[in-house]
């Protein structure tokens, strides 16, 4: 019987062999439903067994927003996540880095080959100090990072957890090797950092991409503005408030036959593809924001650093140079989109030092509330607050107050 990667790999070649036209959009539609459920598959942790699969690195999520830092080996993800923490650790092979194999080793018994391999370029580092082989020299800065390595940065009030995944591999998405465990753990975080090196071919941000959507990630995208409902009868009833260039009955009733839905309504509010309904259809997608960090810029020319400049959501640095490390910082928080809400004891002067942290999605004054202490909503009357999210100065607001960046807010109890 067929692997699941095999089927995978069966259904990609089927569609690039695919023409895209009126005619075949159905059917490509039902193959990327296909490929979708397989996707699935692959996530879904064993049925039996250690049920390691599928799960992320075991990190315990701290602070108010996780970054996770992803790419090829070797771009640099760990010497950028040792400056940025400013914490210093080997970030090229040496005494911790044989730590963090014989560790892999112990955990995971299936991954001694790959002890034994990087145990042989220890070797190889030795012979190359004698000069006898300089090829591994090379070599032995692939797949130094072999576990996930936390650091903690604060950043204007806010602690920021930043995640150095190991090297990721091309397939992981198809359940190769330790990628699977990688993009389990990027779905945890809150901002995608892809690490590029800038002297590879931008075919590694394809590549990266690829994998990370894969695996539901959906990068510096809204959720698709369209409705799916299922029903009991009426077959499938397709409509659309806007223009649709993309999908047409045939290939939306394609699609939900593919996931044995023979009644629905599906109205778009956009101009949808394929991939979106699906997308919908599928749930679990997550929708993160990812910056394209361009690193070892001092290897490239003047004029080749201004193309990537322009590039949108990329940010060129060096951080062996420690180049543009506050512009990538800058640019962590933006994307991040953190609230901070400083609180006013009655009769006292805001505590600016030490903010309370909420989400671009959960800021209202009950999140707030929720944050400060469990019982405080039980005695909650109404707040005051200053600044952005409200005209007076203070305003008298409820607990589906949304809140802005840096108000104030003093909460009055119930007597
Ligand atoms: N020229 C230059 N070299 C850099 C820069 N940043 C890192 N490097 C070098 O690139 C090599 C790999 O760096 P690492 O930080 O180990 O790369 P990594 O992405 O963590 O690699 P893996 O852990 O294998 O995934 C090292 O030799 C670094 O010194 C940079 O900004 N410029
Ligand atoms: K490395
Ligand atoms: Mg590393």
């Amino acid at each position: 019987m067929a692997t699941v990667m095999q089927k995978i790999k069966d259904i990609e070649d089927e569609m690039a062999k695919t023409q895209k036209n009126k005619a075949t959009a159905h059917h490509l539609g039902l193959l990327k439903a296909k490929l979708a459920k397989l996707r699935r598959d692959l996530l879904a942790p064993p049925s039996k067994g250690g049920g390691g699969a599928g799960e992320g690195f075991d990190v315990t999520k701290s602070g108010d927003a996780r970054v996770g830092l992803v790419g090829f080996p070797s771009v640099g993800k760990s010497t950028l996540l040792n400056k940025l923490t400013g914490t210093f650790s080997e970030a090229e092979l040496g005494d911790n880095d044989l730590c963090l194999v014989l560790g892999w080793a112990a955990l995971a018994p299936s991954y001694t080959l790959t002890f034994v391999w990087v145990g042989l370029n220890l070797v190889g580092l030795g012979a190359t100090t004698l000069g006898l082989g300089p090829q591994r020299y090379v070599a032995s800065y692939e797949f130094t990072t072999l576990t996930c390595i936390p650091g903690v940065i604060v950043y204007r009030g806010a602690k920021i957890q930043l995640l150095d995944l190991p090297g990721i591999i091309e397939g992981a998405k198809d359940g190769k090797g330790r990628g699977r465990q990688v993009i389990s753990t990027a779905r945890t975080c809150n901002c995608i950092l892809i690490v590029l090196d800038a002297i590879k071919p931008i075919t590694h941000k394809r590549l990266i991409e690829k994998e990370l959507e894969g695996f539901g990630i959906r990068l510096n995208k809204e959720p698709p503005n369209l409705s799916f409902r299922k029903k009991e009868k009426g077959g499938i009833n397709f409509t659309s408030t806007v223009a649709n260039t993309h999908l047409d009955l045939e290939t939306v009733k394609a699609i939900c036959s593919e996931y044995r839905i023979h009644n629905a309504d599906v109205n778009l509010r956009c101009d949808a593809t394929a991939d979106d309904l699906i997308d919908v259809i599928e749930g679990s997608r997550i929708y993160m924001p990812c910056i394209y960090a361009v690193n070892k810029i001092d290897q490239i020319t003047l004029e080749e650093l201004e193309i990537l400049d322009k590039l949108p959501h990329y940010c060129p640095v060096s951080a062996h140079l420690e180049w543009n490390l506050d512009g990538l910082l800058d640019k962590i928080w933006e994307y991040l989109a953190l609230t901070r809400i400083y609180t006013k004891p009655k009769g006292m002067n805001p505590d600016y030092e030490d903010p309370v942290i909420l989400s671009s999605k959960k800021k209202t004054v009950e999140d707030f509330c929720e944050r400060i202490h469990k019982d405080m909503l039980k005695q909650f009357k109404f707040a005051l607050v200053w600044g952005s999210s409200v005209k007076h100065k203070p305003q008298r607001v409820g607990k589906e107050h949304e809140l802005e960046d840096e108000d104030v807010v003093q909460i009055i109890k119930k007597v």
